[in-house]
């Protein structure tokens, strides 16, 4: 198999950074954090990796919202040189906070030609912090991080995880165009309002995808679900899988490259 080098961005804040560039150690990929200000100086360096990751954490101390710092300085600075990325055929995943800094970076193609913005992460509906386990419905689509339909567990840890949409046609456009990746569900696969939905997510959207399917972004955290004693019912969940739920996106981003 081929050599995947995956960059891991660190960022002031950002505290996930080891836990995922350990997820895609055990996935098989050679891994470096580096941090953003060193992508600026030297962007460069991007070239050397296929798959280019962007953590949990607070980056920049979600001020201003959540993502929003990280995700203007990667728009208006690496913009280009993200989007050639992507063009050649490389990968681009956000976790959490990633998935908010990417959508902020517009990114995940979550704006119109004019540019006005159809989707973004917003404060959980309830307005607190949330973090327990949830059930994930994925769909493959045309997403290259997912190649089954089936249910995930993994743990949420948010305040600004709520996915609000501009138009139920942009919503009904994400299903159709097979960008709409990750759902809440119960553990039978069922759609429900809070607390099956821990956020108030406009069609209960945990994880979206742009348009090429190489830019995928998910709330919950896989990174925190590669190992089966991660779960927190292992002892009692029968037949013990040899993996955690989550390291399935991980090997799925290196066999890409396979
Ligand atoms: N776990 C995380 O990445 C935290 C996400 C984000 N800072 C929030 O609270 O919404």
């Amino acid at each position: 198999m081929a050599t995947v080098n995956v960059l891991v961005l660190r960022s002031p804040g950002a505290n996930c950074d080891e836990e995922t560039a350990h997820a895609f150690q055990l996935a098989g990929a050679n891994t470096d954090q580096i941090h953003v200000n060193r992508l600026l100086d030297e962007p460069t360096t991007l070239e050397k990796y296929q798959i280019l990751c962007v953590p949990g954490g607070f980056s920049y101390g979600d001020d201003v919202s959540a993502g929003r710092i990280l995700g203007s300085l990667l728009e208006h600075k690496l913009g280009d040189l993200l989007k050639a990325f992507r063009d050649r055929d490389r990968l681009i995943l956000g976790i959490c906070n990633g998935f908010q800094v990417l959508i902020k970076s517009g990114l995940l193609d979550t704006q119109d030609d004019s540019g006005k913005l159809l989707a973004t992460l917003a404060f959980n509906r309830h307005g607190r912090f949330e973090t327990r386990w949830v059930h994930l419905r994925m769909r493959p689509g045309c997403c290259a991080f997912v190649t089954e339909d089936e249910i995930l567990e993994m743990p949420i840890a948010h305040a600004e995880g709520n996915f609000v949409v501009e138009s139920r046609s942009f919503l009904d456009s994400l299903t159709e165009s097979g960008r709409m990746i990750a759902t809440y569900v119960d553990n039978e696969g069922k759609s429900g309002d809070f607390p099956v939905n821990p956020n108030g997510s406009a069609g209960d959207v945990a994880g979206i995808c742009d348009k090429t399917g190489r830019v995928f972004a998910l709330m919950p955290h896989p990174e925190r679900h590669v190992i089966p004693t991660q779960h927190p019912r292992w002892t009692r969940r029968g037949d013990q899988p040899t993996e955690g739920d989550g390291l399935r996106l991980f090997r799925n981003a290196v066999a890409f490259f396979g």
